[in-house]
């Protein structure tokens, strides 16, 4: 039996498995974020993260759909507004990754299709949207809370890509600009909610495990391309070629 934690413990013990576990520690963000890859490898992260950014709205939504409570909906439908934008401005978050994979020179309709996406990536954005949609809604709501580590990346990732890669500009990257606000800001939300809404330690423990299990989908995404497209360089049948052989 885990023991009751305070709700300031039960945020220390969210920010460590944040440290210990967040993608920024994985090796292919390292040489991306420090200009060691060649724009093909760069594409094939881009082309794979769409898919990621394209899942996000739909597992929002099927958040919403659980929520009772107009105001819990009212805040979190913005998350949806910030990724699908607005007939006034439809420029969300979608489009923006769009315009970040046309400067890549990656075709549209290819990107959007999934046609070239690796399997790995497939898989662990659908368990992500399956885990919203059948646990429960509190661990619903723990699973986005990677995004309290998210500004650190961000800025990491901006920086470093602008400083390595004359195939990108700010104007490519400024997916990234708008995030940096608007994590924050979803970040603290979610975490009011679990450290008010975990009410007993075997839901305490849950809200953990749902952390260490979004580590997991963005980790395993990572681990798909730096098999693919790094080492030992294994792409999948019918997964995106960067010299354009198999598309
Ligand atoms: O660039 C990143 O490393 C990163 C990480 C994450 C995250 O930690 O899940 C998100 C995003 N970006 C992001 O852009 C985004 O819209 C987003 C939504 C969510 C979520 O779980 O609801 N995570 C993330």
């Amino acid at each position: 039996m885990s023991e009751m934690l305070s709700p300031e413990e039960l945020e220390a013990a969210l920010r460590a498995i944040g440290k210990a576990r967040y993608h920024n520690n994985h090796p292919f963000h390292g040489l991306l974020h420090s200009g060691r890859l060649n724009k093909g490898q760069v594409q094939a992260w881009a082309l794979n993260r769409y898919y990621y950014q394209s899942i996000i709205p739909m597992k929002d939504a099927a958040i919403l759909a659980r929520s009772s409570d107009s105001e819990f909906r009212r805040a979190w439908r913005q998350r949806i507004i910030d990724h699908d934008g607005t007939e006034e401005a439809p420029d969300g978050g979608i489009e923006r990754w769009l315009g970040l994979t046309d400067a890549l020179g990656l075709d549209r309709g290819y990107v959007t299709s999934g046609a070239g996406l690796l399997p790995g990536t497939r898989f662990a954005v659908e368990a992500y949207l399956h885990f919203v949609s059948e646990k429960s809604l509190l661990e619903a709501v723990a699973s986005s809370l990677t995004e309290m580590f998210a500004p650190t990346i961000i800025t990491e990732r901006v920086s470093g890509m602008l400083k390595s890669y004359d195939f990108v500009d700010a104007k490519a990257l400024s997916y990234f600009d708008k995030r940096l606000y608007q994590a924050p800001r979803d970040a603290n939300f979610a975490l009011d909610y679990v450290k008010r809404e975990a009410r007993l330690p075997y839901q305490q423990q849950q809200v953990l495990k749902a952390l260490e299990f979004k580590c997991d989908v963005l980790w395993s995404q990572l681990d798909a391309l730096h098999y693919a497209y790094v080492e030992p360089g294994n792409i999948p049948p019918g997964a995106f070629r960067p010299d354009g052989s198999a598309k």
